[in-house]
């Protein structure tokens, strides 16, 4: 019991990642987490998973991602949680949220904190539209006409979330253009130069 007591209680370390659809985001995740072992939460994927296993809100989940229009934040964030609270890694990376000032404060209340850091991948549309539409995964929502929507929801409601955290210094701006290695270069210094997420487990 006193062993337990006397063990050093650590805050999870939570990075969000932000940029418009095709921006690069799961790539450069996919990146981070091989080099500094995240865990990593694609917010996009955990409601895709929700559609898969036919769950009570996955026709809803569904038509919301066909209109390119965001999901209601308490579903998000509560399937978010479930899978921060069975995590033995605490290292966090969540991809795709907040997709809006809703989804942000909905994350702070529920879960109860901010992020330590905030990645935002800056990419020209045009590049943006042309890798979506050579993606080529079967997604509802890689079609021309989705991807003006959702282009124009990144606009309207995350961008927002952005100036938010960056008048709070918390958000490092990527140059999302170039090769992917290039673009991890410019990620690498940002976690190898953290102390705080060598002291989480
Ligand atoms: N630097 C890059 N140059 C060219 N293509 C890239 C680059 N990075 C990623 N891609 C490709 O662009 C497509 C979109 O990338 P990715 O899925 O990582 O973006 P995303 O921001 O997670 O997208 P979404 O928000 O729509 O899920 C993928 O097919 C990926 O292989
Ligand atoms: N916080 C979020 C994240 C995503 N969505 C919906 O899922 C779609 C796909 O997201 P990707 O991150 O995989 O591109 C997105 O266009 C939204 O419809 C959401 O509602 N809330």
């Amino acid at each position: 019991m006193e062993r337990f007591l006397l063990q050093e209680q650590t805050e999870p370390f939570i990075t969000f990642v932000l940029g418009g659809p095709g921006s690069g985001k799961g790539t450069q995740c996919a990146k981070i987490v091989e080099t500094f072992g995240f865990k990593h939460l694609s917010a996009g994927d955990l409601l895709r998973r929700e559609i898969a296993s036919k769950s009570e809100y996955g026709s809803m989940i569904l038509n919301t991602i066909r209109e390119g229009k965001i999901v209601p934040s308490q579903v998000t964030v509560k399937l978010i949680q479930k899978e921060m609270e069975s995590s033995d890694n605490k290292k966090f990376l969540i991809d795709g949220f907040p997709r809006s000032e809703e989804n942000r404060m909905a994350f702070e209340k529920i879960v109860g904190t901010e992020p330590n850091v905030v990645l935002f991948f800056e990419c020209p549309e045009a590049e943006m539209v042309k890798r979506v539409l050579d993606r080529n995964e079967g997604r509802v929502d890689d079609n021309i006409d989705t991807i003006k929507k959702r282009l124009k929801v990144f606009e309207e409601l995350n961008l927002p979330v952005i100036n938010y955290y960056s008048e709070k210094g918390k958000v490092f701006k990527i140059n999302a253009v170039g090769t992917v290695d290039e673009i991890f270069e410019q990620v690498l210094p940002i976690f190898a130069a953290c102390e705080a997420i060598k002291q989480v487990a």
